[in-house]
């Protein structure tokens, strides 16, 4: 196994790896570290927790501090918290070389944020929907020196469909054409073709060998439950975990905000010390939560999939998915929360009789066989009633909140960030939804004549064959 000197990096980074515990590469750094010193554009994919942002933060310090100036590097991941995170990492292998980064994220003060760039720090971190509002609405800052364009969760970022797609052309117009681009997931050859037109000359690409698309160290395990015995199971889990073991703490993801709010509640009418994190948050409060948690205040947290990339948390043993992801990457993203840089950890789903097919894609994409988790079925059949009777009374609480609302104000706050007239919008929807119900009904009633048709058929031929029968008697 190489080390960092043979990589090409200076002492001085060495020696700020090894303060911070970092003592060999791990493969992804050892095989894209020189390619990025030599000026290639890169892209690595490599599992989860192996030490990706490393791979492009040191490179790119090494190549700062031989020529340190401001804007240097963009990073652009799909997150506010993972923004933070990375940023976080520049800052501390940095520090010998006085590094300056600003992060431009949304739910945060943009006119300090545009204060910032016009200082040209060396390093910006962004999420691209709110540096694409400073492109589009200021012009305090230049990026047309910048020699290093990076994207982490790269796939997540080029996903068609989402919003990223329109904020990414407005980054990709203003940045320059010569530059290194680097790319980097743990997801990412199921979008080479998108990822390869980013990446402006041949890049240099690199993967991880191995066919088992999650790490060794990890045990992957599934309950099967009606949906209906889903919430008991998940609280027979947690207890169990908590009589079992001093120093725990798990991450449960679930697939909406409001589904996230009602398992809050209702675990912490259980005393259980559990907390949230999902995109109806107030920013503020998203990094107050993720804070509490990271410093174990906190033991549970609940989480939608704006939690599912990238967050190192050093102390998570256990990643519960309430409900089975509807695709395989997301399920290795999440599941890969646990398990880190060589730490053993446990993933357990909760699949329905409807998931199955969902458990049939992840295991084919991941090359690995989800084992049983044995669960004594009559100890979650005691607390059945109790948990779902909680839950109910959770929901009954959550309704009479502005929850809802809320989540109303934050849709129609979209549209009109995206230049849509919410009204018209709701109009829309309710004459698409006029359209569609008339078009059923229709259909119910070409069902039902087409049926009638068929039974006075069958009518006709009982009753002429018994006419015939009757004859030849
Ligand atoms: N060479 C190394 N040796 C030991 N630990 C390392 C090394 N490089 C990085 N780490 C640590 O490994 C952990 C995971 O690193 P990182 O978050 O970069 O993983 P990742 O590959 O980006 O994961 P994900 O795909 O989930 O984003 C971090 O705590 C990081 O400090």
């Amino acid at each position: 196994m190489a080390d960092f000197t043979s990589l090409g990096l200076s002492d001085w980074l060495i020696l700020q790896c090894k303060q911070m515990g970092i003592s060999k590469p791990t493969p992804v750094q050892e095989n894209c570290i020189p390619a990025i010193l030599e000026g290639r554009d890169c892209m690595g994919c490599a599992k989860t927790g192996s030490g990706k942002t490393a791979a492009f933060v040191l490179p790119v310090l090494q190549k700062l501090s031989e020529d340190p100036y401001g804007i240097f590097c963009l990073v652009l991941t799909p997150t506010r918290e993972l923004a933070y995170q990375i940023a976080e990492q520049f800052r501390a292998l940095g520090k010998p070389l006085g590094v300056r980064d600003t992060i431009i994220v949304g739910g945060m003060d943009m006119v300090k944020q545009g204060l910032d760039l016009s200082k040209k720090p060396h390093i910006v971190v962004a999420t691209p929907g709110r540096l694409a509002d400073h492109i589009r609405s200021c012009n305090t800052f230049s990026m047309s020196k910048m020699k290093f364009l990076i994207m982490d969760e790269a796939d997540r970022l080029l996903e068609q469909g989402t919003d990223f797609g329109k904020d990414l052309e407005t980054i990709l117009s203003v940045v320059p054409s010569k530059r290194q681009t680097l790319l980097f997931s743990a997801t990412l050859t199921d979008t080479l073709q998108e990822l390869k037109s980013i990446a402006m000359n041949k890049p240099f690409f690199w993967e991880s060998k191995s066919e088992v698309r999650t790490v060794v160290e990890l045990d992957q395990r599934y309950i099967l439950t009606p949906e209906k015995v889903k919430d008991a199971y998940l609280v027979h889990l947690i207890q169990k975990f908590q009589d079992e073991h001093d120093d725990w703490s798990l991450i449960i993801f679930t697939n909406t905000c409001k589904n996230c709010q009602i398992l809050t509640m209702m675990l912490r009418e259980f005393k259980f010390p559990t907390i949230s994190l999902h995109s109806m948050m107030k920013q503020k409060q998203r990094f107050a939560n993720l804070a509490k948690f990271k410093s174990n205040v906190f033991k549970i947290l609940i989480a939608t999939d704006v939690a599912s990339r990238g967050l190192d948390i050093p102390r998570v043993q256990v990643v519960i998915n309430h409900n089975t992801p509807g695709l395989p990457k997301t399920y290795i993203h999440r599941v890969g929360r646990t398990a880190r840089a060589g730490r053993s950890g446990m993933s357990i789903t909760l699949v329905t009789q409807y998931d199955i097919h969902l458990v049939n894609a992840i295991e084919e994409q991941i090359q690995t066989k989800l084992k049983a988790h044995p669960v004594e079925e009559k100890e979650v059949l005691k607390i059945l009633t109790q948990v779902n009777v909680t839950r109910r009374k959770c929901e009954i609480k959550l309704e009479s909140s502005d929850f809802d609302e809320k989540k109303e104000i934050n849709k129609r706050k979209q549209m009109i960030l995206e230049g849509k007239d919410p009204d018209v919008e709701q109009k829309r929807k309710a004459e698409l939804m006029k359209i569609k119900t008339q078009n059923k009904k229709f259909k119910d009633k070409i069902q039902q004549t087409i049926q009638q048709k068929q039974e006075k058929s069958g009518q006709k031929k009982a009753q002429s064959s018994a006419k015939t029968k009757k004859e030849a008697s």
